[in-house]
C-alpha cells in the first residue's frame, strides 16, 4: 500500500486551499454516545455559542429512532430552540422517509443520509444492508428535492469497519458514487473507527476521487489512533476543502464500540489557520463553546490545543 500511495501522492498533491470549511458536528456525533441524557438547554447553548464562533455549519442532531438513539430523542424541541444565526446551517441527520419529514416538520433547512460500505456496520447501525439503505435514500433525496432541501451523504467506514476490518476504496467509491448520484451535494467520508493513516487515506480518495468530484467530499476523520489531523492534512493535499470535527473532540458512534471521538474542532482550526488557511472560526470563542460542554457533562477535553491552553 505504502509504494501505491507514494505513486499517488506524487501526481495528486495540489496547493493547500485558501479556505476550508468546517462541518461542526459535536452537537450531533458528539453527543449521541452519551449515556446520560444532556439536557436539551444544554444542547440548544452549546449550538449557539457554536454559531457565535462562526463555525459556518453545525450539524444539530438527528431524527432517528429514540429507541436506536436515546439521546437524540429531544430533536425537535432543540430544532425550536436554536438561535439560527444568518449564514449558518443546521443539518440533521434523517435515515429514512420518516425522519426526513419529522425533520422539515421542525424546521431542518438541510439533512443528512448516512450511508456505510461496509455491510456488517449498516445492518448494525441502521439494520438493513447497504443496498437497502440506498433504496431508502433514493427516497429521501427524491422528496428532498421536491422540497428544495439539500441532501449531504456520509459514507461510513471508509478507513476501515469495526465488524468487518478492511474496508476496500471501490467499495468506498461504489458507494459514495450512489450517494452523489442521486443528488447529494457533498459526500463525507467517515474514518469511523479512526483506524486510517495518511497511507490509507490518500489511497481511499484518490479511488474515490475518481468517480465523485473531489471538490465534493468531506473528511470526517475519528482520532482513535492519534492519526487525524495527519490524514485531514493529507486529504487537504488532495484537494479536499471540507472537513468535518467536534468542539472539544467528542463523539463517537453508538454503533461502532470501541470508537473514540471526532477529531477536536480546536485542534483542526488550530491547524489550518497555522497553515494559513480561512476558516472564518474565532478561536477563543471556539474554546468557550469547548470548555462550555465539558463542564456541563463533567469531561476533560479531548483536544489538545484546549489542554495546552488551560496550562498556560
Ligand atoms: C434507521 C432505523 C430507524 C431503522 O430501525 P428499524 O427498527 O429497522 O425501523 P422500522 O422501520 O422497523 O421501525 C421501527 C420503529 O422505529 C420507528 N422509526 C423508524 N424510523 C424512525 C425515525 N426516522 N425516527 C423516529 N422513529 C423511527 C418506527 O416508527 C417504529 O416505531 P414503533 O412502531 O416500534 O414504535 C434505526 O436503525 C435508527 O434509527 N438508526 C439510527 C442509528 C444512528 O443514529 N446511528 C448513529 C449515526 S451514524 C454515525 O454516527 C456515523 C457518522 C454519520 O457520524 C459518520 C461516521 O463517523 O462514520
Amino acid at each position: 500500500m505504502g509504494a501505491i500511495c507514494t505513486q499517488v501522492g506524487v501526481s495528486s498533491v495540489k496547493p493547500l486551499p485558501d479556505r476550508v470549511k468546517i462541518v461542526e458536528v459535536g452537537p450531533r456525533d458528539g453527543l449521541q454516545n452519551e449515556k446520560t441524557i444532556v439536557p436539551v438547554e444544554v444542547k440548544i447553548r452549546l449550538i449557539d455559542m457554536l454559531s457565535e464562533a462562526g463555525l459556518p455549519v453545525i450539524e444539530a442532531t438527528s431524527f432517528v429512532s429514540p429507541k436506536w438513539v436515546p439521546q437524540m430523542a429531544d430533536q425537535v424541541e432543540v430544532m425550536k430552540g436554536i438561535r439560527r444565526r444568518p449564514g449558518v446551517i443546521y443539518p440533521v441527520l434523517t435515515p429514512n422517509l420518516k425522519g426526513f419529514q419529522a425533520a422539515v416538520k421542525a424546521g431542518a433547512g438541510e439533512v443528512a443520509i448516512f450511508g456505510a460500505a461496509s455491510e456488517l456496520f449498516s445492518q448494525k447501525n441502521i439494520n438493513c444492508s447497504v443496498e437497502e439503505s440506498l433504496q431508502r435514500f433514493e427516497e429521501v433525496t427524491r422528496a428532498a428535492r421536491e422540497a428544495g432541501v439539500p441532501v449531504r451523504g456520509y459514507v461510513s467506514c471508509v478507513l476501515g469497519c469495526p465488524y468487518e476490518g478492511k474496508v476496500s476504496p471501490e467499495k468506498v467509491a461504489q458507494v459514495a458514487k450512489r450517494l452523489y448520484s442521486m443528488g447529494c451535494y457533498e459526500i463525507s467520508l467517515g474514518d469511523t473507527i479512526g483506524v486510517g493513516t495518511p497511507g490509507s487515506m490518500c489511497e481511499m480518495l484518490e479511488v474515490v476521487s475518481r468517480e465523485v468530484p473531489v471538490d465534493a467530499l468531506a473528511v470526517h476523520c475519528h482520532d482513535t489512533y492519534g492519526q487525524a489531523l495527519a490524514n485531514i492534512l493529507v486529504a487537504l493535499q488532495m484537494g479536499v476543502c471540507v472537513v468535518d470535527s467536534s468542539v472539544a473532540g467528542l463523539g463517537g458512534c453508538p454503533y461502532a464500540h470501541g470508537a473514540s471521538g471526532n477529531v477536536a474542532t480546536e485542534d483542526v482550526v488550530y491547524m489550518l489557520h497555522g497553515l494559513g488557511i480561512h476558516t472564518g472560526v474565532d478561536m477563543a470563542k471556539l474554546m468557550d463553546a469547548g470548555a462550555f460542554i465539558c463542564q456541563a457533562l463533567n469531561r476533560r477535553t479531548n483536544s489538545k490545543v484546549a489542554q495546552a491552553s488551560c496550562k498556560l
